[in-house]
């Protein structure tokens, strides 16, 4: 069964032009997938819908069976333990006024879970490979990398099953994004994967599964290498032919 099911969902804000159109994705559990697709062709927009802060005109999202529905309060609440993303942005992402402790341990307070909330915090640095000594320092005495890494032990520390990342790597210098992307792949180990990126070259390293968007419509999905190998769709094979050097 899928982890995450998105049912022909169709998408406009309210000035009325449609965002997304027919949008149909199965991601399974343990599924890392890259969603590509030019500026403006709905990949914030659909990361919006599958956080639950927004919902589809018409069609549908489902989790685990289940449809998205903020009137079934208690299942969006657990939902929301569920799903977290990272957002393109390490510098504006993190509260300067805030310690590494208060930013990471947010989710913690928000979704109101019971338990040692150092301790979770300081198990999360860990994984993202920072000293839990970190706890009582601010933002501004990291690196973009190391924020980047603060960032996502905020998304992990409640143990979701889905990783939304939003351009998570995109603002990052080339060897602190490929550092970053050895650390994402390492997390999609033990958990589902949505990456949106508008580098195909990042999702090639990255993503098992590739998702082209084109003005709000997918218009080629599958397993990543054949689809970079044997590209069938002429926006895809334009996407592919705009990246300067694909890497091996
Ligand atoms: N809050 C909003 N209100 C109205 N229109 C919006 C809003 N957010 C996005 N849009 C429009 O929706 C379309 C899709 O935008 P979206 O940000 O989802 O694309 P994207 O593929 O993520 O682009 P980028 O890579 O530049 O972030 C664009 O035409 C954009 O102008």
């Amino acid at each position: 069964m899928s982890l995450l099911k998105v049912d022909n969902v169709t998408f406009g804000y309210s000035s009325g032009k449609s965002v997304l159109a027919g949008v149909s994705l199965d991601i399974g559990p343990g599924d890392t997938i890259g969603l590509v697709g030019e500026s403006g062709s709905g990949k914030s927009t659909l990361l919006r819908l599958l956080l639950g802060l927004t919902r589809p005109n018409s069609g549908s999202i489902s989790f685990n069976g289940t449809a998205l529905d903020p009137r079934n309060a208690q299942f969006m609440r657990a939902y929301r333990r569920q799903v977290q993303i990272v957002f393109q942005d390490p510098y504006s992402s993190l509260d300067p006024r805030q310690t590494v402790l208060s930013i990471v341990a947010e989710p913690l307070r928000s979704l109101k879970i019971a338990r040692d909330h150092r301790q979770m915090v300081m198990e999360a640095l860990v994984s993202v490979g920072l000293e839990p000594t970190i706890l009582g320092r601010y933002p501004h005495e990291f690196s973009g990398g190391q924020r980047q890494r603060i960032a996502i032990a905020r998304a992990i520390v409640a143990g979701p099953s889905l990783l939304l990342a939003d351009e998570a790597v995109s603002a990052l210098d080339l060897s602190t994004r490929i550092r970053i992307v050895e650390l994402l792949k390492q997390l999609s180990a033990s958990m589902t994967l949505v990456f949106v990126s508008h580098d195909i070259g990042v999702v090639a390293a990255l993503c098992e599964k590739i998702v082209i968007l084109e003005q709000g419509r997918i218009v080629e999905s599958g397993d990543t290498k054949t689809i970079l190998a044997n590209p069938q769709h002429p926006y895809t094979q334009r996407l592919l032919a705009s990246v300067p050097r694909m890497p091996a």
